[in-house]
């Protein structure tokens, strides 16, 4: 039976990498998939992890309909054994929904890959009709970690290593990118708390923290 499948988890976890796993063991064995992506930081049309592998992929553009996309491609003599869509948050609930109708209607696999919330915790609308809609949610193995140690479980975004909660809710970016506006993932508690490595770093080395010698 096909399958809705979204695969979720902070940033940095690995999901760009499993897409590509399992574009790579099924087009190894002849099949041959549809790859969506939108925004990704390599580029246009561009599926890429960090671990330096990057494939083509079709750029979702505002409006397009994938099921009409995918019903064109199928009836003009293209093959489409499965689908992948990367960074699904930033699709329109209509897409996650024309998703769904290509496993429904045209009995097709579609494995989609993104994050769930947005730098504020708050779901982004692609990612919350992905919940609604799955027949399966798989949250990824190995574990993004905060920089205390814990699971990290939210994304934050950071201008000069320091937390902010104003501003749009798509900017493309990365993680580690200390000087501009970048991301890291943290933990609930951390997230909370707006406590960054850099944070947490300096309020270590703050005289305020440290022991007082002894009159
Ligand atoms: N130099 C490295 N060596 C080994 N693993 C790495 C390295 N750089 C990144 N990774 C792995 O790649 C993961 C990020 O993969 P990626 O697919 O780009 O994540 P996502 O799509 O979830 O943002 C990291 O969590 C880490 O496990
Ligand atoms: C939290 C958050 C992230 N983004 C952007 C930043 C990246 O370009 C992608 C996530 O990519 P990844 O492969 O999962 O690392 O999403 C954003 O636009 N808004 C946010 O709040």
């Amino acid at each position: 039976m096909p399958e809705l499948v979204f695969f979720s988890g902070t940033m940095d976890c690995g999901k760009s990498t499993l897409a590509l796993q399992i574009e790579h063991n099924r087009s190894a064995r002849g099949l041959q998939g549809m790859i969506f992506t939108r925004d990704d930081r390599a580029g246009e049309g561009k599926l890429s992890s960090r671990l330096g592998l990057v494939t083509d992929a079709v750029e979702v553009e505002d409006g397009q309909d994938l099921y009409a996309y995918l019903v064109d491609h199928l009836s003009q003599g293209g093959r489409a054994d499965y689908v992948i869509a990367d960074e699904a948050q930033f699709l329109a609930e209509d897409q996650i929904d024309q998703l769904a109708r290509v496993v429904d209607d045209l009995d097709i696999d579609v494995y989609a890959f993104g994050i769930t919330t947005d730098f504020r915790s708050k779901l982004f609308p692609g990612s919350q009709r992905l919940v609604e809609l799955a027949d399966r949610v798989e949250v990824l193995q190995v574990e993004a970690l905060c920089w205390c140690g814990a699971r990290a479980t939210h994304n934050a975004r950071t201008v000069g290593g320091v937390m902010v909660v104003e501003g749009a809710q798509v900017v493309v970016g990365d993680v580690d990118q200390a000087d501009t506006i970048g991301y890291e993932v943290l933990c609930r508690r951390h997230h909370r708390r707006r406590m960054t490595a850099a944070t947490a770093r300096a309020a270590a080395l703050s005289p305020d923290v440290l022991p007082v010698p002894p009159a």
